[in-house]
């Protein structure tokens, strides 16, 4: 059982993306000191990039970490709109650069019939995962677990068996995978990262209970602490 989530509220996103790389780099030099190897878990989107180049610059043992994508679009790296094209150009390089990274989008076949295929090699990752950051929508999404995902409910429960989900909504042109909340709960370290004012509204109302929003579900269990980092 853990405390509620923290808010860090940082002057600007400057600052917040050195907290968050903060954090997650710390996890992961805390791992490795008892763990041979270990995994990291990053959303996509457009907040993290500055949190990416950040730790990208850190001295860890890159070699010994796996990074892996919290959802993808179902497009192939060569995509502008792929997480693992934002990961692979912005987080794997300079002393990250031999990191090594875990697709979830797999050419060739429909996201229908990865889940057992990804959720496979991510079980083949030595738990927990040093850290998982998240970011969220303004309609209150993290990862591609979006309000209108029909499977949203079963993905949201906690005290199901660790997944990954397929995921097609209205909202996003691509179809998705996606790991699901107890997924993204096999860690110590989650750091949500968010910004403005819009999304600060959102995270306030979920924190209470209010709103129906996915995150909800994430603020409001007590398996893992979450360390959420916002900017205006
Ligand atoms: O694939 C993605 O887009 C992310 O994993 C997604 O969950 C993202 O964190 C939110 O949509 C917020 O996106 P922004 O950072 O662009 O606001």
């Amino acid at each position: 059982m853990t405390s509620a989530p923290e808010l860090i509220a940082c002057e600007d996103r400057a600052e917040a993306s050195r907290v968050a790389a903060d954090l997650l780099g710390g996890a992961i030099a805390a791992r490795l000191k008892t763990m041979t190897s270990t995994s990291l878990v990053v959303s996509g989107g457009t907040t993290p990039g500055d949190c990416f180049d950040l730790l990208a610059c850190r001295p860890l043992d890159w070699g010994r970490v796996t990074v892996l994508p919290s959802d993808e679009r179902w497009v192939p790296a060569s995509s502008p709109d792929s997480n693992e094209a934002l990961v692979r150009s912005r987080l794997l390089r300079a002393r990250a650069a031999n990191g090594q990274f875990l697709p979830l989008f797999r050419e060739g076949i429909e996201p229908e019939a990865a889940p057992p295929v990804v959720a496979a090699d991510i079980a083949a990752l030595p738990p927990p995962h040093a850290a998982v950051l998240l970011g969220m929508g303004a309609d209150g999404h993290f990862a591609s677990l979006f309000p209108d995902f029909d499977g949203l409910e079963a993905a949201l429960d906690t005290s199901a068996a660790p997944g990954c989900v397929a995921v097609r909504t209205d909202g996003s042109p691509h179809p998705r995978i996606s790991l699901d909340l107890p997924a993204l709960l096999l860690t110590d370290t989650l750091v949500l990262l968010f910004f403005g004012d819009e999304k600060r509204a959102v995270y306030n109302q979920a924190l209470a209970g209010e709103g129906g929003y996915p995150v909800q579900a994430l603020l409001a269990q007590r398996q893992v602490p979450v360390q959420a980092v916002w900017a205006p």
